[in-house]
């Protein structure tokens, strides 16, 4: 290991950009519903004492020479430091020696807003004007980053448990900061769940029909953001089965059934919406190689512009 190499958050925040990120994580979703990707759900250990997680998400892509791990810990109570840190170790896929090691805190940031993004473009009605993100934190203003890099939003909706990190978003993103999760959601196309919430905090009734709704937080198997209710009532699509009925409580709680992974929406084998008024949701809950992808782009850009 005499030449490993660490590549930081802010090298990667230099080179990665939502528009080369976006259609990197389309192929990542659609390999890995193509089953061109070995990777098992992740392993998750409780850090009792401080009410944190640590998950190990391991994957491999030979088509794309990627043999990968992220390590990430989510400490929600966390208060001068990020909930969410992460490395991702990058192995040579052909004889195993570990080459780098790229800070997984900005591509966590970022690639789940662009998978949000890319789930977003295969079930959302067209030209949606309305976005709605419930949620105050590092993925609530990634997701309208991403989200923003594929539609012009006419109004901006923020709502969150913490009043001032709602106004300074809102303020940053000029949008409307709302006293309650219903004013931000009712008439929204776009709805995203960004919180640490572990109990429902987006109700059946608020949704208008033909909404999309990206839920991306409660990724434990007892945690909802979602109303059950509206779980049973809508499209359900998700990053991975596998992952959803083991991870999900909004899905296992609920008993929802699941329309389809957006990947095979992606490869032709689902046609994802069916109708201008029925409710989408896309239940994120992370995927290694998407992790192993978006790291392999940032090693490929930072090469490409130190040979330029
Ligand atoms: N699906 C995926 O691939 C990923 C999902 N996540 C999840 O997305 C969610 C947001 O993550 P970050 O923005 O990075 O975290 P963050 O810590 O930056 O923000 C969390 C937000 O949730 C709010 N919140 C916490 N408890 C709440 C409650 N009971 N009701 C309403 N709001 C509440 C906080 O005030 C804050 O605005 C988390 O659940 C996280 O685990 C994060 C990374 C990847
Ligand atoms: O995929 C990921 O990195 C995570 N999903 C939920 C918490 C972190």
């Amino acid at each position: 290991m005499e030449h490993m190499k660490f590549i930081s958050a802010s090298q990667v925040k230099n080179v990665l950009t939502f528009e080369s990120l976006i259609p990197q994580m389309e192929k990542a979703l659609a390999k890995f519903s193509d089953k061109k990707v070995v990777q098992p759900v992740r392993s998750v250990i409780p850090v009792k004492e401080s009410g944190g997680f640590f998950g190990l998400m391991p994957s491999l892509c030979s088509e794309d020479n990627v043999l990968a791990t992220k390590l990430v810990s989510f400490y929600p109570n966390n208060k001068d430091v990020p909930t969410h840190n992460a490395v991702i170790a990058m192995f040579n896929a052909s004889n195993g020696v570990p080459e780098v090691i790229v800070d997984g805190e900005v591509i966590t940031a970022m690639r789940t807003a662009a998978v949000s993004a890319v789930a977003t473009k295969f079930l959302c009605n067209k030209n949606p004007k309305v976005l709605a993100l419930l949620g105050s934190g590092v993925q609530a203003r990634s997701h309208y980053q991403a989200l923003s890099t594929l539609y012009t939003f006419e109004e901006i909706r923020v709502w969150g448990r913490t009043k001032a990190n709602v106004d300074s978003l809102a303020s940053e993103l000029n949008g409307t900061a709302c006293h309650t999760a219903e004013d931000a959601v009712k008439g929204a196309d776009v709805i995203v769940t960004v919180t640490s919430s572990t109990v429902p905090i987006l109700k059946k009734e608020w949704v208008k029909p033909g909404a999309h709704i990206n839920a991306v937080g409660a990724c434990r198997p007892d945690w909802q953001e979602i109303d059950p209710e509206l779980m049973r009532s809508v499209s359900l699509f998700v990053d991975s089965r596998d992952a959803a009925l083991t991870e999900s409580g909004d899905v296992i709680l609920s008993k929802a059934d699941i329309e389809a992974e957006v990947g095979e929406v992606i490869l032709g084998k689902n046609g994802g919406r069916k109708t201008a008024t029925e409710v989408t949701l896309f239940k994120s809950l992370g995927l290694a190689i998407e992790d192993a992808l978006s790291a392999k782009l940032v090693c490929d850009l930072l090469s490409s512009s130190n040979s330029s």
